[in-house]
């Protein structure tokens, strides 16, 4: 598996996690920069922070809690990450997706994944959700892919065909849940760019990455997704627009993190009503 921990250090991180939990989830849940509020809603829960988990990085960025929690949530058994590790962070690839090949390894076979991310689609605004129906691995099209390295065909193949990464049936569902709750006019569909960060974009950057096909950009998520299919898991993502990416001289905007967390925050609501029916919803 990439240039990472072993397949026995995966079993090892899982086996002392199976010591601290009598759950055992089937549906894993990732949560992207103040979206994990979701974790305040798991009943029964067990909930294990990052630095206690043997070869487990460290979370170090604001938002990102870094624990892992299990327990019930809508009927289902999951596992949430309150915190998720970024290449930025200074993390290789493929030690930011450890946590998704443990998951695998506890039984985890439906992934869902959450991010904040910038918009580039000039008819998205801030606030919508949009579900990812593609991604562009900008990473890895220029030789940082996770997968990159040593291949254990224990984990998956060597060549992974990624053209059906994101699960139809589960974005299906995704838009019956939100038409459910009247949020049909903020859900998108769309492509999500992955750029390594943490720098947000130039406007030429965005408007590079827009023609690339990008509906929106994030520094996170894709690894995840192939780190996922590569084991042969479904996957389902989500993304909140919290800002919109500059794509001319005249609208200039300033990012910054605390205007993402702030929209996080301001959308909680939202999002966890529509990630609870999802989760309500499927079949695992
Ligand atoms: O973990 P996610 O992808 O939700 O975090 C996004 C991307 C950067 O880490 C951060 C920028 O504000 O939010
Ligand atoms: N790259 C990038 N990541 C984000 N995460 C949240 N907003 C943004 C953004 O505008 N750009």
């Amino acid at each position: 598996m990439g240039e990472g921990p072993s397949y026995d250090d995966i079993q090892r991180i899982s086996a002392f996690i199976l010591m601290r939990t009598e759950h055992r989830p089937k549906l894993g849940i990732v949560c992207g920069s103040g979206l994990g509020g979701l974790g305040e809603l798991v009943e029964d829960a067990n909930v294990i922070p990052y630095n206690e988990i043997p070869m487990f990085p460290a979370s170090t960025v604001p938002g990102h809690m870094g624990k892992l929690v299990f327990g019930i949530l809508k009927g289902k058994t999951v596992v949430l990450m309150r915190g998720r590790f970024h290449n930025y962070e200074g993390y290789p690839m493929w030690k930011t997706t450890i946590p998704i090949r443990v998951m695998k390894a506890l039984g985890v076979q439906t992934l869902f994944l959450t991010n904040a991310a910038g918009g580039l689609n000039p008819n998205f605004n801030v606030g919508d959700i949009m579900i990812i129906r593609d991604h562009i691995d900008l990473p890895g099209l220029t030789g940082e892919c996770v997968l990159r390295g040593a291949n254990d065909e224990r984990f998956g193949p060597r060549f992974l065909a990624t053209v059906d990464t994101y699960d139809r049936e589960l974005s299906e569902l995704a838009k019956s849940a939100a038409t459910e709750l009247g949020l049909h006019e903020i859900l998108r569909e769309g492509t999500y760019i992955m750029i390594g960060g943490p720098t947000f974009e130039t406007v030429a950057e965005s408007k590079l990455l827009r023609n690339f096909g990008g509906d929106a950009v994030g520094m996170s998520t894709v690894a995840e997704s192939i780190v996922g299919r590569h084991m042969g898991m479904r996957v389902f993502g989500m993304s909140l627009i919290t800002d919109m990416c500059s794509l001319s001289y005249d609208e200039k905007k300033c990012t910054t993190h605390q205007d993402v967390l702030a929209i996080g925050e301001k959308r909680a609501g939202d999002l966890q009503k529509l990630a609870s029916l999802i989760v309500e919803k499927m079949t695992l």
